[in-house]
């Protein structure tokens, strides 16, 4: 693996697809894992894919290690297709089992599941995290606006969201507009953060993130204040990128 190039405190590794990033992104994993990580803060989307990839070809063994996801629409059951912890299962859990899964339960009582994922973030401290980010900057579902200093709240999706995430459902109407999701804040306490991203609209996210002015606007900028981010991108996502 070559060394990453350090760009305003951020650790970026500029790959040449996905495929290659799942590795680079596995390899950061393993290296975190044999250090002795307990908790792995996971997140859905299309991006972290080649990494569940490699780490269900892998012999890492996560049956004694606990997972805690960032986000789950509101209204769907963890058994809905399009729900975060069906994706999960598909996509990881099934054949990559882990002590616990920790996953907001998106037909829960509001407050009592901010309440309840607050205590599973105090007990489970994660040790690494990994992170997709959205067009908009959004990270996990704090969307621009988010206040730094939220831990688990609900979240009105913005329209740029609901329009990118539309294409896994069979009708726009039928996309969730609300979500459960892990505060920024709660985001920054991780020890380790790694974020991956690929392709074009990506591209001014990453360079907002990386070289913007910190601001609520551009949800991604928190990440400046973390002492421990390493990014992972394709050469069209860190096209926009000074270096
Ligand atoms: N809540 C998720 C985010 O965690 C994810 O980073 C983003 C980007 O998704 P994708 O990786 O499919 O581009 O989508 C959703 O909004």
């Amino acid at each position: 693996m070559d060394k990453p190039q350090e760009i305003n405190g951020f650790q970026v590794f500029v790959v040449e697809d996905e495929h290659e990033g799942g590795k680079v992104a596995f390899e950061l994993v393993q290296a975190a894992y044999a250090q002795g990580a307990q908790v792995f803060g996971l997140a859905t989307g299309s991006t972290p894919e080649t990494l569940y990839e490699e780490l269900k070809a892998s012999n890492l063994d996560f049956s004694d290690r606990v997972s805690v996801n960032l986000d789950e629409y509101v209204g769907l059951s963890g058994d809905h297709p399009q729900s975060y912890r069906y994706f999960m299962e598909e996509k990881l859990f099934n054949e990559k089992p882990f002590k616990q899964n920790f996953v907001p339960n998106g037909l829960a009582d509001e407050e009592a599941e901010i309440q309840r994922y607050n205590q599973v973030l105090q007990d489970y401290p994660i040790d690494l995290q990994i992170l997709g980010i959205g067009t908009n900057a959004h990270i996990a579902f704090n969307e621009p606006g988010t206040s730094f200093e939220a831990k688990t709240h609900k979240v009105k999706l913005t329209e740029a969201t609901i329009e990118a995430n539309k294409r896994f459902f069979d009708a726009e109407e039928d996309v969730p507009r609300y979500a459960y999701s892990m505060g920024i804040a709660s985001i920054l306490e991780a020890d380790q953060i790694i974020l991956l991203a690929y392709g074009p609209k990506k591209a001014q996210a990453i360079r907002d993130m990386i070289h913007a002015d910190k601001t609520e606007q551009i949800p991604a900028t928190a990440l400046q204040d973390h002492a421990n981010v390493t990014v992972v991108v394709d050469q069209a996502a860190a096209e926009k990128l000074v270096v």
